[in-house]
């Protein structure tokens, strides 16, 4: 299976605290990959590296192929990013944004035109286009930054806690965009706290106190667990934490 991004013990450190320690994992092309860890377990961190925003420590990493100390610009050019502030501008329209975006990934005008008239469709949003986007309810905003995050059909989608502050309903619809995405071969990376979400996932890494705990799918951790679901899985190892949900 081709590696998408392979990391072998990337390490973060502030002073003489270490946010990520020692991560080593590998993604797959196509796979939906769920990186979850309790607050404060590193997750952040870990995703500012691989997204080319923070320059490692030590350890190596590469992501789409493109070295993360030295490649930052390719990667950025090669990967989707929704951090947890999206970067959508709420003082512009829903159209004016997927404008903006697609003019900053390079897109040209034809495309953007024809892109953005496919998602406002697709999102259901046709009626709310000329809406400014802060007036949209959170879940619309979260699903027109992972579209936009998709616009320019990037190798990899990093996405910083989705869904945060969502219904199930919404949460699930969500889920309907990245599974459109991993179908046109987009891997997803996501973190989430919900763990109805997890199981959504291909595999799962768990982080705590900054080192990964374990690594496998959803089906392989409540066997290795002994456990019926991946609340239990993650229970068992976050109760381990150090760190503070502060
Ligand atoms: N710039 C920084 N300087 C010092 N410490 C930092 C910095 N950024 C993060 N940290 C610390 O590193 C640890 C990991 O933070 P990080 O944001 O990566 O966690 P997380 O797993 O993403 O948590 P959350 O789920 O709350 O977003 C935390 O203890 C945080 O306080």
């Amino acid at each position: 299976m081709e590696a998408v991004i392979k990391t072998d013990k990337l390490t973060k450190r502030f002073g003489d605290f270490i946010a990520t320690n020692n991560i080593t994992f590998e993604v797959y092309a196509g796979e939906i990959f769920g990186f979850l860890g309790a607050n404060g377990a590193g997750k952040t961190t870990a995703m500012r590296m691989l997204t080319g925003l923070s320059t490692p420590s030590s350890g190596s990493a590469t992501v789409a192929g493109f070295d993360v100390y030295r490649e930052t610009e390719r990667i950025k050019k090669n990967i989707g990013y929704m951090s947890q502030k999206f970067s959508l501008y709420e003082d512009l329209t829903v159209m004016e944004n997927i404008r903006f975006f697609g003019g900053i990934y390079g897109l040209s005008d034809k495309a953007i035109k024809e892109k953005s008239d496919m998602l406002v469709e697709q999102l259901g949003l046709a009626s709310e286009k000329k809406k400014l986007v802060g007036a949209l309810p959170l879940g619309w905003k979260q699903k027109l930054s992972f579209s936009v995050a998709v616009l320019h059909d990037p190798k990899i989608v990093f996405l910083d806690e989705p869904t945060g502050g969502v219904d199930p309903l919404t949460r699930r619809q969500f889920w309907d965009l990245i599974y459109a995405a991993t179908s046109r071969g987009v891997t997803v990376f996501v973190t989430t706290h919900y763990m109805d979400e997890a199981e959504y996932c291909n595999r799962i890494s768990i982080m705590v106190d900054g080192s990964i705990k374990a690594l496998d799918t959803p089906y392989n951790l409540k066997r290795e667990f002994g456990v019926g679901s991946m609340d239990e899985v993650f229970y068992k190892l976050a109760r381990e934490a150090r760190r503070s949900a502060d």
